[in-house]
């Protein structure tokens, strides 16, 4: 295919995206009002719900769609609850067609419109330009940006340029409980002929600068229990004269991180990979307002004042977040109780060459530590319910140079190449069980909001989004069929 005939044909594709905006937002607002928070044990039924509904928009494609049972899992609570199915889709089989996996999800966090909210969170409301609702950017705009790029082909009656293979999962905010044991089993089956795998879960840099992701921090999940009996006290009746839980948990969460933000547990950067110079010069090319991040964030002043610190810290060290305390009275008012029992929420967000197993251990070492000084008699216990490593990809990749190729005829200039601190734990997953290539094409801003209140996708990104996926398609499909022509030469030769 010619680069002339190439463009004619993108016009041809971005003019039906752009002349179906309206089908593409309806079908948005029809994701988006299914409140299918995979956190809240209650909700279950609205991940579940979401599935069949992201099942029939990809065999009303014509993809062949397997919805596979996960089996159950049990809440620390004891409750055993369903695993919703993962969706393994598959759309052509040409073999002169590369075949692209695409990853995404249909879960969400959880949202209520009390949290601050300016609109309904289930309902999508676009203001001046926006798109606000829960899942807009993570991630269900970005599955539907990619499923509605392979409807153009198929609307307008275009050959494929690629295979598609779909995983589509219910649990990924929950820690994509269930993945990996499938991944294992459908290696030699499922991801056989897979070529490439794409994900679209994590935001660019920049408000308005497309990125590329080629890097990502894991994850270690920490909860800390403390009980001093079965029952909740009255605080006038018994406070004074016990060790009070809250009290425990609030000096234990109190002793991980000082006030410069450095985690205070022993060996914890140890096996941290050193930061190379050429990595440094790296940081210092990104272009990264700090103001514009500084405002996007709605915080006064970061730990950091400079580009490179803030970046480090963000992408190449790991950092400690505590996320909550079950148990202790939050709800507005005043009860004088004393909680029996509560437990804290901590992570930890891995760096390349942590080890989760070793995290455990010096986290736990360094609780019980701190406890033991206190001379409490409560009950303490420590657990890491979740761990994703962190996940690093080669940028000379063949889906990188298509991707910015892509970037480049959607939005007229080269994205950066960038690292994401969040996790999408499946990314490291499919790295080292498929032993494909992975890379991270965001199509969200940062200021777009995940896990925040007023989530948002603009109409923009997901209208440019859809272009970008479907140029990338093309631009794979070039380089793929190139590579291996040349590699049929030199084998002739
Ligand atoms: C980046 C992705 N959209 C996301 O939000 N991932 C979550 C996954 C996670 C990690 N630990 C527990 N869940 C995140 O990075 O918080
Ligand atoms: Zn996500
Ligand atoms: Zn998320």
């Amino acid at each position: 295919m010619s680069r002339s005939s190439s463009s004619a044909l993108e016009m041809e594709i971005f003019q039906y995206i752009d002349a179906h905006q309206s089908d593409f937002i309806k079908d948005l607002k029809e994701w988006v009002a299914v409140e299918s928070d995979s956190v809240q044990p209650h909700l279950r039924k609205e991940v579940i719900r979401m599935m069949a509904l992201a099942a029939d928009r990809l065999a009303a494609l014509g993809a062949t769609v397997h919805l596979v049972n996960l089996g159950s899992h049990q809440l620390p609570d004891g409750q055993v609850l369903p695993l919703p199915s993962v969706i393994l889709g598959e759309l052509g089989k040409d073999p002169q067609n590369p075949t692209v996996c695409f990853y995404g999800h249909v879960d969400v966090q959880p949202a209520k419109k009390e949290d601050g909210w300016n609109s309904d969170p289930y309902t999508l409301t676009e203001i001046d330009g926006n798109l606000y609702g829960r899942g807009a950017t993570d991630n269900k705009g970005p599955v539907l940006a990619w499923i509605n790029a392979v409807e153009t082909f198929r609307a307008l009656k275009l050959a494929m340029p690629v295979n598609f293979k779909f995983v589509i999962e219910g649990m990924e905010e929950a820690g994509s409980l269930g993945l990996e044991k499938l991944l294992e089993e459908e290696n030699q089956s499922f991801f056989s002929d897979v070529d490439y795998i794409v994900i679209s879960d994590n935001l660019w840099l920049s408000n308005k600068k497309p990125a590329l992701t080629y890097g990502s921090r894991g994850n270690a999940c920490f909860f800390v229990e403390v009980e001093c009996g079965s029952k909740d006290l009255h605080s006038g009746t018994f406070g004074g004269i016990i060790h009070e839980p809250l009290l425990d948990l609030i000096a234990l969460l109190d002793s991980l991180v000082d006030s410069t933000g450095r985690i205070q547990i022993p060996g914890i950067y140890d096996s941290v990979a050193a930061v190379t110079e050429e990595e440094r010069k790296l940081y210092e090319l990104i272009e990264f307002d700090l103001e514009e991040h500084r405002i996007n964030c709605g915080v006064k002043k970061f730990l950091y004042s400079t580009k490179e610190e803030i970046l480090l810290h963000l992408w190449r060290y790991p950092s400690l977040s505590v996320h909550g305390i079950e148990g202790a009275f939050h709800e507005p008012g005043i009860k004088t109780v004393i909680p029996a029992k509560v437990i804290g929420k901590f992570s930890i967000r891995q760096v390349p060459h942590m080890d989760l197993s070793v995290v455990k251990k010096q986290v736990v070492e360094h609780l019980e530590g701190v406890f033991s000084k206190r001379n409490s008699p409560n009950k303490l216990k420590v657990s890491m319910p979740l761990g994703a490593k962190p996940w690093l990809a080669d940028v000379n990749d063949l889906l990188y140079k298509a991707a910015r190729r892509a970037i480049k005829t959607v939005f007229g200039e080269d994205p950066d190449f960038i690292r994401d601190g969040s996790t999408v734990p499946i990314a490291r997953m499919f790295q080292s069980i498929t032993q494909k290539s992975v890379m991270m094409l965001p199509i969200g801003a940062a200021d777009d909001g995940e896990h925040s209140q007023n989530e948002k996708i603009s109409r923009h990104n997901y209208i440019e989004g859809t272009k970008l996926f479907a140029a990338f398609f093309l631009e794979i499909s070039k380089l793929h069929q190139t590579l291996h022509e040349t590699s049929h030469r030199e084998t002739i030769n």
